[in-house]
């Protein structure tokens, strides 16, 4: 069956990707695209099954608290999660649970390759620092991704009985050692021509490894987009993450 999908954000970097990658899709039709000061009543008076949001941090959640209170499942790849945007979102799908949220801090699969990598690596060296860098209008910093990787690094570590890592510099201008994210510093560089770049580093020893991954085209992450598209409805509740969706 046809699967009916809206995107919201239609006119953005991804956004503008994503609607021709859902209109070739020959298993699905794209059933309305909205923009900033588009009604959200559209959703439903077009019969949108899943919308695929691409928005901004600070539209977001009005985004999928209008879809999940009107019985239409979310695959959604803009930043800005937290702990408590996370609780609201979960809360929201208590009442509807039936339905099925995808949360992808990053569509395209060297990124998931890259993070599912660095989770291995991170048991094993006693230094991680994560840089990621990108395009200068991205909205947010450090990205979606990187912070994901920072936590899964950390939870890895933990894991494996690793401590958190302690930073010997003492004096320092501020930012000069990055985010500390669950003890990983991340850095961000913002730098026109760019456009989503993300190196792992690990240290010890006499030896260090870099885990790499280049998207070079917003094309890297339709892919993930269908994917998610097709998967959330028939995944009720939160899924964060593409990986949940991949034989990983
Ligand atoms: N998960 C992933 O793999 C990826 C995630 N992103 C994330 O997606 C988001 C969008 O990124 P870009 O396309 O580069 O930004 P962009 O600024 O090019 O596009 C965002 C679009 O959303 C529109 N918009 C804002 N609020 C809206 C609302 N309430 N309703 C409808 N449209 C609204 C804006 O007018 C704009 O056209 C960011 O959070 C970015 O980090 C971007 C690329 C990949
Ligand atoms: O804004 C972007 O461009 C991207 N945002 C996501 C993030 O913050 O991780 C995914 C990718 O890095 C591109």
């Amino acid at each position: 069956m046809t699967l009916r999908v809206a995107v919201i954000g239609a006119k953005g970097r991804i956004g503008s990707e994503a609607v021709e990658a859902v209109a070739a899709a020959p298993d699905m039709e794209l059933v309305a695209t909205l923009g900033r000061g588009s009604r959200l009543e559209e959703l439903t008076e077009a019969g949108a099954q899943v919308a695929v949001e691409l928005t901004h941090p600070d539209s977001v959640m009005g985004n999928l608290d209008h879809c999940l209170h009107h019985g239409i499942h979310v695959v959604t790849g803009t930043t800005g999660w937290t702990e408590e945007r996370l609780s609201t979102v979960r809360g929201w799908l208590d009442e509807a649970p039936e339905l099925g949220l995808l949360i992808a801090p990053n569509f395209s699969i060297g990124a998931i390759l890259g993070m599912r990598f660095s989770q291995i690596a991170a048991r094993y060296f006693e230094s991680v620092e994560v840089v990621e860098l990108h395009h200068d209008g991205k909205a947010d910093a450090p990205s979606g991704t990187a912070t994901r990787t920072a936590q899964l690094i950390a939870a890895a570590r933990a894991e494996a009985g690793r401590p958190v890592q302690q930073d010997p510099t003492t004096h320092s201008l501020p930012g000069a050692r990055g985010a500390d994210v669950d003890g990983v510093p991340v850095h961000a560089v913002r730098l026109r021509g760019l456009l989503a770049h993300q190196q792992v580093m690990f240290g010890d020893t006499g030896e260090t490894l870099t885990i790499r991954h280049d998207s070079l085209h917003h094309s890297s992450f339709m892919p993930g987009i269908l994917l998610g598209a097709r998967k959330v409805v028939e995944t009720p509740g939160l899924t964060l993450g593409l990986e949940h969706f991949l034989d990983l």
